[in-house]
């Protein structure tokens, strides 16, 4: 398989083949390719060159319906759900129960519903009256998943694309056991991601691309992550996480009893050249937290000072200008001009400020943006290049790029390194530590613990929309953090037991 977009070769002469019953993990650096060579096998992309085949027959992929005729289906990263209809008419859309007169026949479609939520294994999670506005991430994902898995040709070949960057802990186990059964009934199990652990757990075998060719196929049971690392990038990753000096005294946040509709009570205090880990389950009001601070959600009560002034609430403007910057969760959604060029979204947030400065020089500025480009190495023909036509990962590092050539007093990261790759990460590790090094003062929020530990001076951890507790770096274990963040669970069920 090759494919071309004009003058970007995002496959080169790609030959992998998917045994059925069994996960073959696609592996590779942002914009190596593996969404385009999905994308082919769903018929969004027509190859330059190549040809699909399955149980050893040429199939023409050259729509979607041609893709699903022949029993191929992907799971989407970002499943499109329409808000204001139920989970049972999400789930069959365009083949929805009829009566006569076209009206929808409602009793058969709670039948439908009600046995394939059983037959999947899904009926204690997703409510079939529920809207679609109503779905968290991961029951959003469940109804892509019943899309494909049920109706129509049985499904031979299943592509999941990261499929567990928005899901809790107890939601990935579900989605594993789900794979597994998949690779029991013989379905050709194809898995997207970043993460390495996960695909060590679950893959039988690993394929690694990159930049657009095929560099290796690892049995899951015999290679490591330095072997898979690299592959990837070409290089031994030496160091992931650098030790630097200690904090300052200066206290840059200072936050006391904030309390928003989700949170409630909150103490934080961040040093200069302080990085401060924020640790918790989904749901424990993270995000919550760092919305509140940024000024995108309403503060009920409580204060918030930057370097011993107000922080000013309710603006984000004016918060961004009082020298508070977050890299928000969604950052496609939340942070993005898909069709201006990464120069326009890079400099964006360095424009106000030569805004104000009158004198900051144009031209240093974009430099200052294009070194944070070449430094979180964005795979781009050029910095003119329109930021809808980058891979998923290279359209996050320009977001991030953005915030970091900012260099606010404080700067707050939600989830930095979700869907980028293992090269971008180590490099983003290392901004972090230089801009603490500088004294800029870090919040840093992520879902995978061992990067926390690698990060913070300082782990605090919440539960519930409160703080449950605070770990020094001596102190901070996974199972220590675990416990903070479900300690009211402990307690409950340690005083079950006891009662
Ligand atoms: N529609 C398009 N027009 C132009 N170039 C494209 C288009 N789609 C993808 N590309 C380019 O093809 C290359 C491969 O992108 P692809 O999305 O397959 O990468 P990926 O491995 O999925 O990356 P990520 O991990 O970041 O999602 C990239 O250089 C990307 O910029």
């Amino acid at each position: 398989m090759t494919k071309r977009f004009g003058a970007v070769q995002a496959l080169n002469d790609v030959t992998l083949d998917l045994p059925g019953g069994s996960v073959t993990a696609l592996m590779g650096e942002n914009g190596a390719g593996k969404s385009t060579l999905l994308k082919i096998l769903t018929g969004d992309h027509r190859p330059t060159q190549g040809r699909v085949l399955l149980d050893g027959r040429p199939v023409d992929l050259r729509s979607p319906a041609d893709a699903r005729a022949a029993g191929i289906r992907i799971i989407p990263q970002e499943p499109e759900i329409v808000p204001h209809v139920s989970v049972a008419e999400n789930v069959y859309t365009g083949s929805l129960p009829r009566r006569a007169g076209r009206r929808l026949d409602r009793a058969e479609l709670r039948r439908r519903i009600t046995a394939d939520l059983d037959r999947l294994g899904f009926a204690d999670v997703l409510q079939p009256d529920l809207l679609g506005s109503q779905l968290t991430a991961a029951q959003r994902q469940l109804v892509e998943i019943m899309r494909a898995l049920t109706g129509g040709t049985a499904a031979r070949v299943i592509a999941f694309d990261e499929p567990t960057s928005s899901l809790s802990e107890h939601e990935v186990d579900a989605l594993f056991a789900l794979i597994d059964r998949l690779r029991d009934q013989g379905v050709a199990v194809v898995y997207v991601s970043h993460r390495m652990q996960e695909i060590l757990r679950l893959a039988d075998r690993i394929a690694v691309l990159r930049d657009g060719a095929l560099v290796g196929v690892r049995d899951a049971r015999t290679t490591t992550e330095d072997d898979l690392v690299r592959l990837m990038v070409g290089r031994d990753l030496s160091t992931m996480f650098v030790r630097r000096p200690v904090v300052g005294d200066r206290v840059v946040l200072d936050v006391r009893g904030l309390t928003t509709d989700r949170v409630h009570g909150i103490d934080l205090r961040i040093h200069a050249g302080e990085v401060v880990g924020l640790a918790g389950l989904i749901g424990a009001g993270r995000s919550e937290l760092a919305l509140a601070l940024a000024g995108d959600l309403p503060v009920r009560s409580g204060s918030v000072t930057l370097d011993g002034r107000p922080l000013p609430s309710g603006s984000p403007g004016a918060v961004i200008r009082a020298g508070l910057g977050l890299a928000p969760e969604e950052r496609k959604a939340q942070a993005l001009f898909l069709h201006r060029t990464i120069r326009d979204n890079t400099s964006i947030a360095v424009l106000e400020r030569l805004r104000r400065f009158r004198f900051v020089k144009r031209g240093a500025e974009r430099d200052l943006a294009q070194e944070y480009i070449d430094r979180l190495r964005v795979r781009t023909p050029s910095i003119e290049h329109e930021v809808r036509k980058l891979s998923g990962g290279n359209q996050q590092k320009v977001v991030l790029a953005r915030w970091l050539a900012r260099r606010p007093k404080l700067l707050i990261l939600d989830e930095p390194t979700r869907g980028i790759d293992v090269g971008a990460k180590a490099e983003i590790y290392r901004i972090i530590a230089d801009l603490a090094e500088q004294g800029v003062a870090l919040l840093v929020i992520s879902s995978e613990l061992p990067e926390l530990l690698g990060l913070a001076d300082r782990i605090v951890v919440m539960q519930n929309g409160r703080t449950t507790g605070e770990l020094n770096r001596a102190e901070a274990t996974e199972e220590a953090v675990l416990a903070l963040a479900m300690a009211d669970d402990i307690s409950t069920s340690a005083s079950g037991a006891a009662s």
